[in-house]
């Protein structure tokens, strides 16, 4: 197994990519700290997945606390330590992209995109990164980006900055954290079928045009996203990072 008896803290993890990667570190032998928004509609996800794990014979705590406070990373990281007696891997994973158009952007969208997706991100890697300091023993931080932090959207002039930030925090926290055996990376989906795109897949036009754009020909589930979560989190990847991984079926390099 790749992550045998490591603690793994994912933010966003009650369902989508978040919740396929809990899983999936589960299933490689790791113990979760499920860090979720907080909302009593979330908490029945956050349950089921938590029995999940516990089927697969490891252990979950979930914490309630909205990944826009900057105080959310600390109480991740204290449930971690409670529970498990450190952190070993962080997934920033927590995001949102309500769609909307740049010439009328609500003022409160814009700040709330980014106070979820980057400012509250930027304290809980720091959280994190201070406790694995603190261990001695070093480290893996992921970034959940976008191919977004690489192109842009019409309707997500507030989304992007926030995913090409990630990645630029991530790039910047190797140099930071690599003299401590910290790894910092991020993975750059594509276009995974979660609920942040539900409504703008349901138009038929839409979702054809982003299947074509696919070279493997298909859009991308959350399933898709766990293996290369894992193996950044895992010593597999041991000399990897500041690194970026696209994992969206080819989308970003066909041009024509
Ligand atoms: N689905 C896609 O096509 C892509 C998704 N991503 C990124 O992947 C990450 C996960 O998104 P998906 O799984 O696709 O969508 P999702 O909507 O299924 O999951 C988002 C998760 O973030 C949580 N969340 C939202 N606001 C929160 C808050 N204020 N505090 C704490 N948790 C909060 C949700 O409860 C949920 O668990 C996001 O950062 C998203 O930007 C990146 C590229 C493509
Ligand atoms: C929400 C979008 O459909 C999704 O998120 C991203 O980061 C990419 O732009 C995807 O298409």
């Amino acid at each position: 197994m790749l992550l045998n008896d490591k603690t793994v803290i994912i933010t966003g993890a009650s369902r989508g990519i978040g919740a396929a990667a809990a899983l999936e570190c589960a299933r490689q032998g790791a113990d979760l700290v499920i860090g979720y928004s907080g909302s009593p509609s979330s908490k029945g996800h956050v349950d089921e997945l938590i029995q999940q794990i516990e089927a697969l014979g490891r252990k979950a705590v979930a914490v309630g606390a909205p990944a826009e406070d900057p105080d959310t990373g600390e109480a991740l990281v204290a449930a971690a330590v409670e529970h498990f007696g450190g952190v070993d891997v962080f997934v920033n994973n927590a995001g949102i992209c309500p769609f909307h158009s740049f010439l009328d952007m609500p003022r409160e969208t814009y700040l709330k995109t980014v106070d979820t997706n980057l400012n509250g991100a930027y304290f809980a890697v720091q959280a994190a990164a201070r406790q694995m300091k603190e261990q001695g023993r070093g480290g893996a931080i992921i970034a959940v980006s976008s191919i977004s932090a690489l192109v842009g959207g019409a309707m997500q002039t507030h989304y992007t900055p926030t995913k090409a930030g990630l990645l630029s925090l991530m790039q910047s926290c190797a140099v930071a954290l690599g003299p401590y055996g910290i790894r910092c990376n991020a993975v750059l989906p594509g276009t995974i079928e979660t609920d942040i795109n539900r409504d703008d897949l349901s138009d038929d036009g839409k979702r054809q045009y982003m299947e074509s754009r696919t070279p493997l020909g298909r859009l991308g589930n959350p399933d898709d996203l766990a293996g290369p979560i894992v193996f950044l989190a895992s010593d597999m990847a041991r000399y990897v990072t500041g690194a970026s991984l696209l994992v969206d079926g080819g989308m970003f390099v066909n041009l024509q």
